[in-house]
């Protein structure tokens, strides 16, 4: 590995083999067209009639102004916040660099909820209270922007790859975006993938039961987040490709094993990359590991595309056109031609990224603060064996049945918001928030970690409080907050298109776990802080000891 492949036989392949089944008809044997959708999610409707009255008050104080007398619109230039020079030294000599989730909370505790932070020539609004997010998530247009991600770009240009998913902007973005939004976004269509999922789960359990076993104490995992991390990159590639990786095998197949090493080198460099000056480049290693570890996650998912041509081909040779038989995800966007090779090459590799880090980190947080509240994790012991006892595996109807299950998914992505700042381009029109009138393409920061952690929205928000999610009764409010006030997938058109998928894989999952076992902290674990590794993880290995219930 190291270098990107060469796609031109590939993409030749591909789009032989996608002309060729373009003209036959095909079996969907997985997938069931009676769940196949078209369109973009449209959460912001129902997001907005689940305010409760109290808080539609409290953001109309903070919402722009109606009427004649209205005040005087202020300008960006009126925002406090730190300079360049300030924010250098809270990036690099304070160490905020990875803990920018921390620094999000000392600049509101020092501006209030909106402030700018400079770089360069470039000045972003910081906002950090739902009220604000919501006004200008509500503004945002049809092609919504999240940021220009230069260094990503950079890499496909060099490369010459077409831009992924998280990459494109406007109508290029809306076409990708609209073909994956098949198969994926609705969760009937994502709870299609529960037998693939329970089969990988099958699988990471006999792996935890073996590295349980090999610790001294016979129960013990010491690197909990490693462990899941392999699961969610087997569960990902299940869903996509239809192919085993060989993540939950004692001894990982190589390939695998250095497209898992990429991701985290990727993400640890570019961090760096980010905020370094272009001209230090040549001049210190980040750059170039930065590049490499691109360049390895990219050859991984080209081989797998290659791999699944191949085998259409092979099918189509062996029995003709009845005998494909057509289930997965990537299977059926090449057929029904919703991609370009180019556009499969280039979006591919991202979206296994995206199905990583996100599922494992989450599930990681969950299981520590389970092992921290033993009360709650009974309570959702007693939840789970009532509804699926041990022995059945849970199937997706299941969960309706489980509402704490659901609340502790929540509760951890609010504690945790695996993306804990995101961000926000309006380039159609001037963007009014609270009283100020910013101009087009004003780059807005949205700090979901310091957002979800807002005592207003959340009383005593640095504690893990499943049940502050659950309705008591059918008339009860009390388990509804701001519809801002936690919004771990992100919101409207441009929200997480892998929210279902991720969902149903950390219920199925969580819910055999606590079936099983009973999770306890490992003896000396101590407090797990997070770092904000572009997606937010914990500081140290979180070692668990798994107690067999049966
Ligand atoms: C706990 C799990 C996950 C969390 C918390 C999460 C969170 C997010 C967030 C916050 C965004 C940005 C949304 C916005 O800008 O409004 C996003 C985008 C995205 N996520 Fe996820 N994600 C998770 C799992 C997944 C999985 C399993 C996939 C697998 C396919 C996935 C695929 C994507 C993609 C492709 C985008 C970009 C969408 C676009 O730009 O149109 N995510 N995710």
């Amino acid at each position: 590995m190291g270098r990107v492949v060469s796609g031109s036989k590939l993409l030749a392949s591909q789009t032989r083999s996608m002309a060729v089944l373009s003209r036959m008809r095909l079996r969907w044997a997985l997938l069931d067209t009676r769940v196949m959708g078209h369109g973009l999610c449209p959460q912001g409707a129902r997001a907005k009639a689940a305010i409760p009255a109290a808080l539609r008050d409290h953001e109309s104080t903070e919402g722009p102004g109606t009427g004649q007398d209205r005040p005087r619109l202020r300008s960006l230039a009126e925002l406090p916040g730190p300079g360049t020079l300030r924010f250098l030294f809270q990036l690099f000599l304070r160490g905020y660099v990875l803990h920018l989730h921390e620094l999000q909370a000392l600049n509101k505790a020092k501006y209030g909820p909106m402030w700018t932070t400079t770089f360069g020539t470039r000045t972003n609004v910081n906002l950090a209270s739902a009220p604000l997010l919501e006004q200008v998530m509500r503004q945002e247009g049809k092609y919504p922007i999240r940021d220009s991600m230069e260094q990503w770009k950079e890499h496909r240009d060099h490369k010459g790859l077409s831009y992924g998913i998280f990459i494109t902007q406007g109508q290029q973005w809306y076409h990708l975006r609209h073909s994956l939004n098949q198969r994926m976004l609705k969760p009937a269509e994502a709870a299609l993938y529960t037998d693939a999922l329970n089969e990988v789960i099958s699988d990471f359990i006999a792996r935890l039961d073996q590295v349980r076993t090999e610790s001294a104490s016979g129960d013990q995992v010491p690197d909990v987040a490693h462990l899941l991390y392999h699961l969610a990159l087997e569960a990902i590639c299940y869903i996509l490709f239809e192919k085993r990786v060989g993540c939950l095998e004692p001894s990982i197949p190589e390939d695998t094993a250095t497209f898992i090493r990429s991701v985290g080198l990727m993400f640890k460099n570019s961090v760096y990359v980010t905020f370094l000056p272009k001209w230090s480049r040549p001049l210190l290693p980040f750059w170039k590991r930065y590049m490499n570890n691109w360049d390895n996650i990219f050859s991984f998912g080209e081989k797998m595309i290659h791999q699944k041509v191949q085998e259409i081909e092979a099918q189509l040779q062996a029995a003709g056109p009845d005998g494909v038989q057509v289930s997965g995800y990537l299977h059926f966007l090449l057929t029904k031609e919703l991609l370009s090779p180019q556009e499969t090459v280039g979006t591919f590799p991202e979206l296994i990224l995206a199905g990583v880090d996100t599922t494992s980190n989450t599930l990681t947080w969950a299981l520590y603060h389970l092992s921290k509240n033993p009360e709650i994790q009974e309570a959702l012991h007693k939840e789970v064996t009532g509804v699926v006892p041990f022995g059945k595996v849970p199937q997706n109807k299941d969960f309706a049945h489980m509402p704490l299950l659901k609340a502790v998914i929540k509760e951890t992505l609010r504690l945790y918001p695996v993306v804990p700042t995101n961000s926000r381009i309006i380039t159609e029109k001037e963007t009014e928030i609270n009283g100020f009138l910013f101009p087009k393409n004003t780059q807005f920061v949205l700090c979901h970690y310091v957002v979800s952690r807002d005592p207003s929205v959340f009383p005593e928000p640095e504690s893990f409080q499943p049940h502050r999610w659950l309705r008591k009764r059918e008339d009860d409010n009390s388990g509804i907050q701001h519809p801002f006030g936690s919004v771990p997938f992100g919101y409207g058109v441009r929200s997480c298109l892998g929210r279902r998928i991720a969902e149903l894989e950390m219920q199925l999952l969580l819910s055999r776990l606590i079936q099983k076992y009973e999770v306890v902290l490992s003896p000396g674990m101590g407090e797990v802080k997070s770092v904000s590794r572009i997606v937010l993880v914990p500081s140290k290995k979180v070692s668990l000891r798994f107690l067999q219930r049966q």
